[in-house]
């Protein structure tokens, strides 16, 4: 099947590969093409260029754009899209002043969660986790990282990772499939019965829970909530070399509430990411500064919860890799929409509008491995894109925050 779009008002994120993602003041360019063309096939860019050098193409179906914007799709690194209940009562509790860490400390939190997806069935687990997807789907997301830890024992981290397994075959209600990998995150509490046993629940992580998951290949990465009353960095580190036995990658909850020389730890180890950053101190800029490992910022989670955003021009003149993920979880932030996460960005980070499509494109595609397929129009990547109608400019996506402005989301060429 071939799809040929003549006449783009403007087609932005162009690149030749994008092999590296970016850092410093290419996070400043957004390429892009006026009056272009864009051909698809089979589910493939083809080719593009400007209609000024436009040679006709044999296509099925030819769209005319001369009113229309077309970009990438975004790339959600971090989601926690599998969860069994939300949690009005904890936001209602924190307007009345308790904190997340409050929360959490009387058994609420990531243990509630826990405590409901105990008793949901795996295919309610997945028809609820299905809607979701379907949801972000058509607010433009079109590659996600999702992760277990509601689960926090074998039967149900295992639930999890066969719920979003489902997901990677079988795609969205109406089909549509999107690349999604898989991450375990056992490290992310601690239960109520390992309360005064860590060593023991470590143990079941990396004795039981890995070897299963590694067995049944559930997942891609592993992932530990480091922080101040929940994973030490020491922990971290061993549940990070543990997955690594496995051939797993890790990606890495650091920084949100504490910095405890996670950061640097994790980058010696490798992390394809770390993530959260509300909290930064120098050392924790030093490591990062040129390291290949990428940085990301959960905007929508500091909205939600009041906390600092993190630092992300900073970090972008330190040359740091940042790219920018929603975090949808039932506590923390209960959205998937990355049209907010671009507008938060822009607003409370005051990243400008270039720098934070590149996070949520290139960069975000470095952060879930998958920048050789998607994140830029290039040729060979395939066609996820976005279809814009009557606006100017990129800027207009994050100036009308709260509204999803996109017209049209194509995967693979087709659209959904
Ligand atoms: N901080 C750790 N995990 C999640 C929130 C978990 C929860 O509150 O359910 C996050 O990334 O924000
Ligand atoms: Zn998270």
């Amino acid at each position: 099947m071939s799809i040929l779009f003549t006449n783009i008002k403007e087609l932005l994120q162009v690149r030749e590969h994008t092999n590296e993602p970016l850092r410093g003041k290419e996070m400043d360019d957004l390429p892009s093409i006026k009056n272009a063309y864009l051909w698809l096939e089979d589910g493939l860019i083809k080719d593009y260029g400007s209609m000024d050098d436009f040679l006709p193409h044999p296509a099925e179906e030819v769209y005319d754009c001369t009113d229309k914007i077309i970009t990438p799709g975004y790339v959600d690194s971090h989601t926690h899209l599998v969860f069994a209940a939300t949690r009005e009562r904890e936001f209602e509790d924190r307007i009345h002043g308790l904190t997340y860490e409050e929360i959490a400390a009387r058994g609420g939190g990531i243990l509630n969660s826990a405590a409901s997806l105990e008793k949901m069935t795996e295919d309610e687990l997945y028809e609820q986790a299905r809607l979701r997807l379907d949801n972000v789907v058509a607010q433009g997301t079109t590659a996600i990282e999702i992760k277990s830890g509601y689960g926090l024992s074998v039967e149900s981290e295992l639930k999890i990772l066969r719920v979003i397994s489902r997901l990677k075959k079988s795609g969205t209600s109406n089909n549509c499939i999107i690349p999604i990998k898989a991450t375990f995150l056992g490290a992310h509490a601690f239960p109520v019965k390992y309360k005064e046993n860590r060593e023991g629940y470590i143990k079941l992580i990396i004795e039981e829970m890995l070897p299963k998951i590694a067995e049944e290949q559930l997942a891609d990465y592993v992932d530990v909530f480091c922080e101040k009353n929940y994973f030490t960095v020491d922990e971290m580190l061993r549940i990070i070399e543990a997955g690594s036995a496995y051939g797993l990658k890790s990606k890495v909850h650091v920084n949100q509430f504490t910095s405890l020389g996670a950061i640097d730890a994790a980058v010696k180890a490798g992390a394809v990411s770390v993530d959260h950053l509300e909290v930064m101190g120098n050392e924790d800029f030093t490591a990062l500064s040129g390291a290949k490992t990428i940085a990301t910022a959960l905007p929508s989670c500091s909205f939600f919860l009041g906390l600092d955003y993190a630092p992300v021009n900073e970090m972008i003149d330190q040359n740091v890799a940042v790219s920018l993920a929603s975090d949808y979880n039932p506590g923390s932030t209960p959205s998937g929409n990355l049209n907010f996460v671009f507008s938060l960005a822009c607003i409370k980070m005051r990243m400008t509008p270039q720098r934070a499509f590149n996070a949520l494109t290139v960069n975000a595609a470095h952060a879930l491995e998958v920048h050789d397929e998607l994140g830029s129009i290039t040729i060979g990547k395939r066609a996820n894109l976005m279809v814009f109608k009557n606006i100017d400019g990129i800027a207009a996506l994050p100036y009308n925050f709260g509204q999803v402005i996109i017209d049209q989301v194509v995967v693979d060429g087709e659209f959904i």
